[in-house]
């Protein structure tokens, strides 16, 4: 009987199959893949991996989100376990309540920062309730090395009566420290000895989101200071009407969205834009929608490429001529569509273009999210339920409507630090470090397409506010924008 499978000549025996191990961002697609209804086999041809393999991924498909939205290299081949947030909360409240004690002259030693850590800890588990994800933490004393280290803590030693000289009281930071050389020392020679005091354990202790809130209702008279706030705010990022420039240079925007049921949402959309300041704008819809987009305005450039089986060399004709993209308005949810819209999505990012992404193109990130992962010129506008949406497919748990603030900053967090403007009746933005709160009041109706004026609008000015630099924008150029 003759070999049931050739063997190359001149080797010995067939080499070895590699085996192929894939990374996070790799995984984090696969996911997104079986997301979009690929089957298990289908996913598996695709990355050459086998459909074993592929329902294994499948099962760890908690802990990889995890492990990415804690922000573990994409390019790591393995797990990391996510570090605890609610850890990281207790180690900076425990910072702050040592900073307080320094500067009151009250010494701590490691037993005491040890047991408020874990009290702090517990507080916070037990305000989880049930369903919670922490681990016990123990506060032993290697967390408390590590603790020290992470916040350059140095030990003072007291030479009072209460103390030995070798037993360590006191743990500063070292700026702490820089600030308030004399403190503990001249405590200690008026007084000799001093008590520890037992610590109270106080919810205010874990430190609030950073929240910068403005409000300005159109309904009232405001004061001349009032509105020179706003108007310098707006000022630092709109470009000057000067001679020397020429047609584009304030703008050029492609609204990207656009099909037979939607059409005034581009429009919305791309005219906001223009009205803004912008000095062009593009609409890149499908056949039958482009006709009567471009009857509502001559304005403005209507592409009828979205459905056509060219749309990739359609679009990257204009792409390179654009200066940011909303994806969404009008888009609708059909397959095709949203695929193309996917590769404007990664085309894009490929060449750093700014992204503003609304309505449908919000459905599509919530199918996959590594698409915009990361990608920090992107600002997500989602309105309540796209938010719902966003925040149950990063954290498989339901928005806290209570904590509005914090799930915001979640979010943005999970999603690689790049903005989310959640819209309502104040509008949460944060890029995963500030959360800011805009209650400027609006119109008091709700009708549909307040959204796509926001989105278009939001396209001029997170292009501005990238032409006007960190300097004009404290640095954040795209929460300014949004805000
Ligand atoms: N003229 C045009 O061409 C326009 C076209 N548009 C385009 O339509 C497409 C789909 O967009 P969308 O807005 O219908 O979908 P989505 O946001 O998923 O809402 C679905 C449902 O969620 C709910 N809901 C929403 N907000 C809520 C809240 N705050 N609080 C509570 N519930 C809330 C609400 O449910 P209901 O209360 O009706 O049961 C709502 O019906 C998209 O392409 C968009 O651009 C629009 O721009 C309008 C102008
Ligand atoms: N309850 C509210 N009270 C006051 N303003 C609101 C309220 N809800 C939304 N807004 C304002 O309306 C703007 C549009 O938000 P909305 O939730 O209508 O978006 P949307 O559903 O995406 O709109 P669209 O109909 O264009 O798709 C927001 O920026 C916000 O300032």
């Amino acid at each position: 009987m003759g070999p049931k499978r050739s063997v190359p000549s001149g080797s010995k025996s067939a080499p070895k199959k590699r085996r192929r191990v894939m990374n996070l961002k790799e995984k984090v697609e696969l996911l997104d893949m079986l997301r979009s209804g690929k089957t298990a086999a289908a996913v598996g041809r695709h990355y050459c991996i086998n459909e074993s393999t592929v329902r294994h991924i499948k099962k760890k498909e908690k802990e990889i989100r995890e492990a990415i939205a804690a922000a573990a290299p994409t390019t790591a081949k393995y797990l990391h376990k996510p570090r605890d947030p609610n850890l990281s909360r207790v180690e900076s409240a425990t910072f702050f309540w040592v900073l307080d004690c320094y500067k009151k002259g009250i010494p701590v030693d490691s037993g005491i920062i040890r047991e408020k850590a874990k009290s702090l800890y517990d507080f916070l588990k037990e305000n989880e309730g049930e369903g919670s994800t922490s681990a016990d933490f123990q506060a032993s004393k290697g967390w408390f090395e590590n603790f020290k280290k992470r916040f350059s803590l140095c030990s003072v030693k007291v030479m009072g009566e209460a103390a030995s000289a070798d037993q360590e009281t006191a743990s500063i930071g070292q700026e702490a420290a820089r600030e308030f050389p004399e403190t503990p020392k001249k405590l200690i020679e008026e007084k000799g000895s001093i008590q520890l005091l037992p610590f109270k354990l106080d919810c205010r202790d874990v430190p609030e989101v950073n929240v910068l809130e403005r409000s300005f209702s159109v309904h009232k008279a405001h004061s001349v200071k009032d509105m020179e706030n706003i108007f310098q705010l707006v000022r630092n990022v709109i470009p000057p009407l000067t001679t020397k420039k020429h047609k584009g240079q304030d703008g050029r925007i492609g609204i990207v969205g656009g099909c037979q049921e939607y059409t005034g949402a581009p429009y919305f959309a791309a005219i906001s834009a223009l009205k803004l300041g912008a000095d062009l704008s593009h609409v890149f819809c499908t056949k039958d929608a482009a006709p009567v987009i471009k009857s509502y305005s001559p304005e403005l450039i209507v592409h009828p490429v979205l459905d056509s089986p060219h749309t990739d060399e359609e679009v990257a004709k204009w792409l390179p001529r654009l200066h940011t993209i909303v994806i969404g308005p009008g888009l609708g949810r059909n397959d095709t569509l949203l695929e193309n819209a996917k590769g404007i999505i990664e085309k894009s990012k490929v060449r750093g273009i700014p992204v503003v992404i609304d309505a449908d193109g919000l459905w599509l990130i919530a199918q996959q999210p590594s698409l915009i992962q990361g990608y920090q010129r992107a600002i997500l506008t989602p309105n309540y339920m796209e938010f719902s949406r966003l925040y149950e497919t990063m954290f498989r748990t339901s928005v806290d409507s209570n904590d509005n603030h914090r799930c915001v900053l979640r979010l943005s967090q999970a999603l690689g630090n790049l903005t989310v403007v959640q819209k309502g009746e104040k509008d949460i933005i944060s890029d995963g470090e500030k959360v800011l709160v805009c209650s400027h009041e609006g119109s008091s109706r709700r009708c549909g397409g307040q959204g796509d004026l926001l989105s278009g609008s939001l396209g001029v000015l997170a292009h501005w506010a990238f032409l006007a630099g960190p300097e004009k924008t404290n640095g954040f150029p795209y929460v300014k924008t949004s805000y």
